[in-house]
């Protein structure tokens, strides 16, 4: 049975609901860093990974991806005060966040400086005024404390384009998976009811929240997210990062 990557994030629910009632495929779960490795370690044929390790290794890439073009809701820098830290410690599950961080501190002129920590948001917390999360950890933190920056949302304000933060790749024979993956995804938009009510009992989010959060994403590469891409690859480069 083919291995494929899931991001273990809600990010990720709608997408792969139906592929995995199906059970076609073996499907394993990781936080996006760690998928990134086990797809170098070649133990997944197919996975969507950080966006930023597809651009430094640029293996065979597929159309499913995780992107928004505007609020994403779930890749944020939260604040403990009302100032942004001298530092903010960024999640190390990321990889092209914590870039794309980097990108717009520097493009904006901000003072903080992005330093990339592990432990879980708590822990973070302890040390730290301000971080950059993702995930399901970014969403129940903004529950609770106050969104300095929406990753989405400045992205589009500095570029005018969609954030790509994850990206399907595979070791060449995806095609077929890439196809099943993105029926799974036209299903969910079409059952949304369903998956949001699913979502909301699994993850003990309100419905509202989670539709709003799911209609924010966007799983497949068009052209608008291309440019995003390509964008991301250039400011990288032009900040030293890639
Ligand atoms: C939209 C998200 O973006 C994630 C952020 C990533 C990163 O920073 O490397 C990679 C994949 C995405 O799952 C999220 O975490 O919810």
């Amino acid at each position: 049975m083919l291995r494929i990557g899931k991001f273990g994030f809600i990010n990720n629910f709608l997408a792969y609901y139906k592929l995995e009632k199906e059970g076609k495929y073996e499907i394993v779960k990781a936080d996006p860093k760690a998928l990134a490795e086990l797809f170098e370690k070649n133990y997944v044929d197919y996975a969507p990974v950080p966006s930023y390790y597809y651009l430094k290794k640029k293996p065979k890439r597929h159309k499913f991806c995780v992107a928004s073009n505007g609020e994403v809701y779930s890749v944020i820098v939260i604040s403990k005060g009302k100032k942004l830290g001298e530092k903010i410690a960024a999640t190390s599950k990321s990889m092209t966040s914590v870039n794309m961080l980097r990108i717009i501190v520097k493009e904006r002129g901000l003072k903080s400086e992005v330093v990339q920590v592990s432990g879980s948001y708590r822990e973070i917390l302890k040390d730290y005024e301000s971080a950059l999360l993702i995930g399901d950890e970014a969403i129940k933190a903004r529950m609770v404390y106050r969104v300095a920056m929406d990753l989405g949302e400045e992205w589009k304000d500095l570029t005018g384009l969609p954030a790509v933060f994850g990206v399907a790749v595979s070791n060449g024979a995806g095609e077929k998976i890439d196809e099943d993956v993105l029926n799974s995804v036209r299903w969910g938009r079409e059952n949304i009811d369903v998956v949001v009510e699913e979502a909301s009992k699994k993850f003990r989010l309100p419905e509202e929240f989670l539709e709003t959060y799911f209609e924010a994403l966007i799983h497949e590469m068009g052209r608008k997210e291309e440019r995003g891409l390509r964008e991301y690859e250039e400011l990288c480069k032009a900040h030293g990062l890639l």
